[in-house]
């Protein structure tokens, strides 16, 4: 079954046509907005393959279809989606507004890293409310990864930070995945609570990964988000969760080259599996069908 992000849907008349026509230029292009592309891509995209068309003589909407995915794919690969966790410990920070999935995505991400053979420790630097670090908890023992939790309720999250990453040192546990709360990117004081906790870790070892977790289904409104957090915290990847509810598969590609960060990591679910590496072949395949 199609994917809901998929514009596949959406350009079926068009490549239902027997040749390209002035109408198949404007589904495409009213495809790639309504998946949230915004309107300079969607632009972009149209006239470039238009001229393609033009150069190559092309007439056969399939034609023009390979020639989408390849145009897509070459954008979407701009970037490299690979995790750099070589250091050891590789330690990893997530970051990003409330609700978007942090959480939920460090449980999928201990359980990926662990199915790898990696050791993993979590630590719960999420400190303002009990829940979260229960949240946590019930994660940490479902992927079957060791846990730091504070010591109590309202410590100093750089505090906690600093004794995961001191527990996988000690421990020699090879990933350490830290939690933070969430916060608005507007609020300064807790955006700067995030350059100190880097600060705090980075003088037990050096931050491997800064991963910025945007919720699929804010659209362009995530490019705002991001941008505070990438200048606060050092953002190296982007993790887009809750795709499987969104119909905005191209926001993927705007929020990657607004921002310059690469996309690491996608998440197409509420269950532990849910999470898998971004492949731009892979993705592109199931946007354009
Ligand atoms: N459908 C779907 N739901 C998701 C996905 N990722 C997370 N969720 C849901 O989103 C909600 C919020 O997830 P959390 O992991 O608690 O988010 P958080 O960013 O840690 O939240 P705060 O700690 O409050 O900032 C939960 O109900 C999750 O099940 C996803 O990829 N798909």
């Amino acid at each position: 079954m199609a994917q809901r992000w998929s514009i596949s849907n959406a350009l079926r008349g068009m490549f239902q046509r027997e040749t390209i026509t002035d109408e198949t230029w404007d589904d495409l292009e009213t495809a790639l907005i309504t998946a949230d592309f915004g309107p300079d891509i969607a632009e972009e995209v149209v006239e470039a393959l238009r001229a393609d068309v033009d150069r190559l003589v092309i007439d056969d909407p399939r034609e023009l279809k390979r020639m989408l995915r390849e145009r897509l794919e070459e954008r979407f690969a701009a970037y490299d989606p690979t995790l750099t966790l070589q250091e050891r410990p590789a330690v990893i920070l997530v970051v990003g507004v409330n609700g978007v999935g942090k959480t939920t995505t460090i449980g999928k991400l201990a359980r990926l890293l662990a199915s790898h053979g990696q050791s993993v420790v979590v630590g719960a630097a999420d400190t303002f409310r009990a829940a979260a670090v229960e949240q946590l908890a019930t994660w940490a023992q479902r992927a079957g990864v060791e846990l730091v939790r504070p010591e109590r309720e309202g410590q100093d999250p750089a505090s906690v930070a600093f004794q995961t990453v001191e527990r996988a040192k000690t421990g020699d546990i090879a990933m350490c995945i830290v939690d933070t709360a969430g916060r608005l990117q507007t609020k300064g004081g807790l955006m700067d609570e995030l350059g100190k906790i880097r600060r705090v870790v980075e003088k037990q070892a050096p931050v491997s990964e800064v991963l910025l977790v945007l919720d699929a289904t804010t659209g362009q409104n995530g490019v705002a988000q991001a941008q505070a957090f990438i200048e606060h915290a050092g953002v190296t990847g982007l993790v887009i969760t809750k795709l499987d509810g969104s119909a905005k598969g191209g926001f993927v590609l705007a929020v990657q080259e607004r921002t310059g960060i690469p996309i690491k990591l996608i998440g197409q679910g509420e269950g532990i599996d849910d999470l898998t590496g971004f492949t731009p072949h892979v993705f592109v395949e199931q946007l354009v069908g």
